[in-house]
């Protein structure tokens, strides 16, 4: 579980005197998620999302608030910021930057895999998000990029073991050679993983968690999608479903020829980073009244996997 900062109600309060969001009637801690403090806020006047964000400088929260409204407003359905009556969508609460944004219905698969259709739902979802962000005009690097897992790396070496450490440098070595912007891209979701999509009678209703979202190849978006979605409980490629999620995918944004010989290497590149991501959280964690630490040994086994394919 995750909330690193519990609020009290006068701080509620104060914080939603700057909006008109009605009344507070409930305020429940959210236990999914690693990174930031999530509550349901309830009011008289709806439901809504608080999030306190724990990671983020507050100069990078703008960003993805920004692109989520942008992306709702082109319909994809997405957490859309609420600007308080000054207008601004980024506050202060604890001593924390702070936002709410419109809560989305539906619930998101939990211990079970993701049925074809719904792989392909997912698929064809990303497509339209990239294509929707194509005009968007801020620019923001990849915040877990590859400049990101190289200097991570470093950080993370000391505390490795020596096969872990062996693993590492290889991948390090392979992967540096791989193009990373001769391909299409713009902004990517970066983490859309089935926690983060919301599904109701079959359909999506929402996608989540844009908190490393940035400009990257929209290729290596669904090969995260592929190794998140589409990974049996050894690691290897359930070959399958990877197909359904490619089909769904070029049917609403076509793969360009450019963009084929990288499908493996890209799957690959995305195990490592969240191998790292997860070490990371594991061997630097943040100090937290509940929190969830995700197993760094399920990206391991998928890294090792993708590895025999390229
Ligand atoms: N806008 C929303 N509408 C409905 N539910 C939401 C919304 N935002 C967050 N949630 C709920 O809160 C949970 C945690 O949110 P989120 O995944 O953004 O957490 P996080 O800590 O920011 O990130 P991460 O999943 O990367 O660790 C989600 O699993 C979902 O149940
Ligand atoms: N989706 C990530 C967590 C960061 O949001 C993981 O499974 O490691």
């Amino acid at each position: 579980m995750s909330v690193y900062t519990d609020v009290s109600a006068p701080a509620l309060a104060e914080f939603l005197s700057h909006y008109d969001l009605g009344v507070p009637k409930a305020l429940e801690g959210i236990g999914a998620g690693t990174e930031n403090s999530n509550f349901f806020l309830q009011t008289d006047s709806g439901r809504y999302v608080l999030t306190l964000f724990e990671r983020l400088p507050a100069a990078e929260i703008p960003y993805y608030l920004h692109v989520t409204e942008w992306l709702s407003q082109r319909g994809i359905p997405c957490p859309a910021p609420v600007h308080a009556r000054d207008g601004t969508i980024l506050r202060e609460l604890c001593d924390k930057p702070a936002a709410i944004v419109h809560c989305l219905p539906g619930a998101s698969i939990v211990q079970r895999c993701p049925s074809d259709s719904e792989v392909a739902a997912a698929g064809a979802l990303l497509a339209r998000m990239h294509l929707a962000g194509a005009d968007f005009a801020e620019r923001h690097p990849n915040p877990a990029g590859w400049f990101w897992c190289q200097h991570t790396a470093r950080r993370l070496s000391p505390k490795l073991s020596p096969a872990e450490r062996a693993l590492l440098v290889e991948e390090l070595e392979a992967q540096k050679a791989w193009p990373r912007d001769k391909v299409p891209g713009g902004v990517i979701h970066a983490d859309l993983f089935p926690d983060n999509v919301l599904f109701q009678d079959d359909a999506i209703s929402g996608v989540i968690d844009f908190y490393y979202a940035g400009d990257d190849a929209w290729l290596y978006d669904l090969a995260i999608l592929a190794n998140a979605w589409c990974s049996l409980t050894d690691g290897s490629l359930d070959k399958h479903r990877a197909a359904t999620l490619w089909r769904a995918y070029a049917e609403i944004r076509p793969i360009e020829r450019a963009e084929h010989g990288l499908w493996f290497p890209y799957m690959r590149a995305a195990a490592l980073r969240f191998w790292l991501l997860r070490l990371e959280a594991r061997h630097f964690p943040r100090p937290g009244a509940m929190t969830e630490c995700r197993d760094p040994e399920e990206y391991r086994r998928i890294l090792a996997c993708r590895r025999e394919f390229c």
